[in-house]
């Protein structure tokens, strides 16, 4: 099912929500609204599955407007951070709820719900616990049960609300996979809702990074990440370092020095903030280049994949963060307290004008 949300606004009061949400999700795609607390990723969630109503705008599942169908018809399957699982009930019954509870006409029979129970228990690898009760389970397996419950009656559309929000970081590791390998397996048209970046970063198709009941960028993880087109998104999706100055001619004034840009800002002068990823930044003990930045090794970080060097500008005393591979680390061997130079590989210029900063 394809999902077509069209100039969706909602206010609380005087509060805006949502304003003016547009945003097509093809059929199949797994899809995450990131952003942080009180974005209106939940709103929006809620709105998409009708448990709420827009004040404006209008939801399309597959071309047709979705107030025009009942709760059968829009055929959508949630998960919410909180398992909301039946605790009266085993894990296999759990699972099996949805297709008992259907009308007697549409019922699959015993045997049928059965196997289809079986054959999801053991998807998310749980065969060996369908006789436990909900509170005989881990933080991790109830909400394997949860998916695995919202799955059963073969829904067009997921929701996951915050579906790993309330588990540790290595489970909620484990459940992404699982996450990302179910979706592949079904090809559920998918929307989740976390505030995690790098959930979002590892299992989806396509981010939608909400900001103040507003979309600021939808694109690939690559595309939010190596390209941010705001301000933002540069902040939320990870680290980033910023040179604020002057824009003049091409180049960025910050403290002493001088970096010719890349993109189109020859027309443009007056204040601006250069934005720089920390593996963006190069270290190096050569001094010809004209526009390099000194700076002193503060400290050094070498755990992990990646090598973190904090570095201080001697020029204005700004803190600067770099990244480096455990190679390039070794190689340059960097001393705590040693003078380096340091050059942006990639700078974004951003204008004040055109965001607020
Ligand atoms: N029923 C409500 N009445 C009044 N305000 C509400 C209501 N529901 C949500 N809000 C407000 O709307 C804003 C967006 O909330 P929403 O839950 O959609 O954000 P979110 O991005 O999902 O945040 P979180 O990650 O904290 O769940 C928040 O400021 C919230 O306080």
């Amino acid at each position: 099912m394809s999902i077509q949300i069209r100039n969706i606004s909602k206010n609380f009061g005087s509060f805006k929500a949502l304003q003016n949400i547009d945003l097509t999700i093809k059929r199949g795609e797994l899809v995450a609204l990131l952003g942080p607390s009180g974005s209106g990723k939940t709103s929006l969630l809620r709105i998409i599955a009708g448990l709420e109503s827009a004040d404006e705008g209008t939801i399309l599942f597959d071309d047709r407007p979705t107030h025009s169908l009942d709760a059968n018809e829009r055929q959508v399957g949630f998960v919410f951070q909180h398992y909301a699982l039946f605790r009266h009930m085993t894990v296999f019954d759990n699972v099996a709820y949805g297709l008992k509870v259907r009308p007697r006409n549409v019922r699959p029979s015993k045997a049928e719900i059965k196997a289809k129970v079986e054959e999801l228990l053991s998807l998310v690898k749980l065969d060996h616990l369908a006789s436990r009760y909900p509170d005989q389970l881990s933080g991790g397996q109830k909400q394997r049960v949860a998916l695995a419950r919202a799955l059963a009656v073969e829904p067009k559309v997921l929701l996951l609300d915050e579906p790993f929000g309330a588990l540790d970081a290595k489970v909620r590791k484990e459940l992404r996979r699982w996450l990302r390998k179910l979706h592949d397996d079904f090809h559920i048209t998918s929307i989740f809702v976390t505030h995690d970046q790098e959930e979002a970063l590892d299992v989806a198709d396509r981010i939608v990074v909400m900001n103040e009941g507003a979309i600021e960028q939808i694109g690939s993880p690559e595309e939010v990440y190596d390209h941010p087109q705001t301000p933002f998104v540069y902040n939320f999706l990870g680290n980033v370092n910023l040179f604020h100055g002057r824009l003049e001619k091409g180049r960025l004034h910050h403290g002493s020095i001088q970096t010719t840009l890349s993109d189109n800002h020859l027309e443009t002068s007056g204040d601006a903030t250069g934005y720089v990823r920390p593996h963006d930044l190069k270290i190096t003990r050569n001094n010809e280049h004209t526009e390099r930045i000194l700076a002193r090794v503060f400290h050094v970080h070498a755990i992990g994949s990646v090598v973190r060097v904090e570095l201080n500008r001697l020029d204005n005393n700004e803190f600067l963060e770099a990244e480096l591979t455990k190679n390039e680390a070794r190689e340059l061997n960097l001393s705590v307290g040693e003078e380096v130079y340091v050059l942006p590989k990639q700078l974004k210029v951003f204008v004040p004008e055109d965001f607020s900063i």
